[in-house]
């Protein structure tokens, strides 16, 4: 049997507090019988410290395709939010409908949604270092996660890409998402001008942002990309 524990705080950014020291925090299940052995926690359970990435940029900036570069290089768990958001409309989950005529406007979708669905992600990891991707989409997004999670990203990447080049690659993407079609194209593009670039200077000022220019070649944009990881001396897998 087990049963909801409500903070775990003390098992999570214990130096990173900064936002909301009473910040309940991450939940997870804990046996509190002697009869079903005991869950095994996972590494991101256990780490006192995640190390969390946002990953930002406009709509076809690069980020998911640089995010995957990361992951092989650095061994990063990559969380893409529309990616999540998309799994849920595929699900048929209560929120399915809602979340499909969101992403069909270029609308941002409820803080507490999408928050839900990357912790709960983050709680299955065995993983403790993450790419979130695509989020915080608003000031609203970042302050939602600042408080529930106690705590704020180590690094936050933003691809910077101008629109025409955005445009031309979200066009010829063919992936089959609802939202890559020319009419979302132009909401999407002026609701990241206005909600998701507050969140890009905020973390400037904070001295957090690494600003990549989203031009050029997949591997010439990584070039720029590898040594903020290194910097942190992870181990490079070859
Ligand atoms: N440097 C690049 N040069 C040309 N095409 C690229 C480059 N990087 C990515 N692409 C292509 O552009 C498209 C968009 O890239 P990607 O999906 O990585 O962007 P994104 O920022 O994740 O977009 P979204 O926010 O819409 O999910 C993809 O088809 C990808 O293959
Ligand atoms: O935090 C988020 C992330 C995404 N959305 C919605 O999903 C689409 C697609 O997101 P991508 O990052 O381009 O895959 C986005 O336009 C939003 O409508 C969101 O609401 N919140
Ligand atoms: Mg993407």
């Amino acid at each position: 049997m087990w049963r909801r524990v409500t903070s775990v705080s003390h098992l999570t950014f214990a130096h990173k507090s900064t936002v909301n020291k009473n910040a309940c925090t991450f939940k997870c299940w804990e046996s509190f019988t002697t009869e079903i052995p005991r869950k095994e926690k996972t590494t991101y359970q256990r780490a006192k410290t995640p190390f969390i990435t946002f990953v930002l940029g406009g709509p076809g900036s690069g980020k998911g395709t640089q995010c995957m570069k990361i992951v092989e290089n650095f061994g990063f768990t990559h969380l893409s939010a529309g990616e999540l958001l998309r799994r849920e409309i595929a699900s048929n989950s209560a929120d399915g409908i809602m979340i499909l005529n969101t992403i069909k406007e270029g609308k941002i979708v409820p803080s507490e949604l999408t928050i839900k669905l990357i912790q709960k992600e983050m709680e299955l990891s065995d993983n403790y270092k993450f790419l979130i991707d695509g989020f915080p989409r608003s000031e609203d997004n970042r302050k939602a996660f600042e408080q529930i999670f106690g705590a704020e990203p180590d690094v936050v990447l933003f691809f910077d890409c101008p629109e025409d080049e955005m445009v031309k690659r979200v066009l010829n993407r063919n992936q089959g998402r609802v939202d890559d079609n020319i009419d979302t194209i132009k909401k999407r593009l002026k609701v990241f001008t206005a909600l998701n670039l507050p969140v890009v200077n905020h973390y400037l000022e904070k001295g957090k942002l690494y600003k990549i220019n989203g031009v050029g070649t997949v591997d010439e944009i990584y070039k720029q990309v590898h040594p903020v990881f290194s910097s942190f001396h992870f181990e490079v897998r070859v």
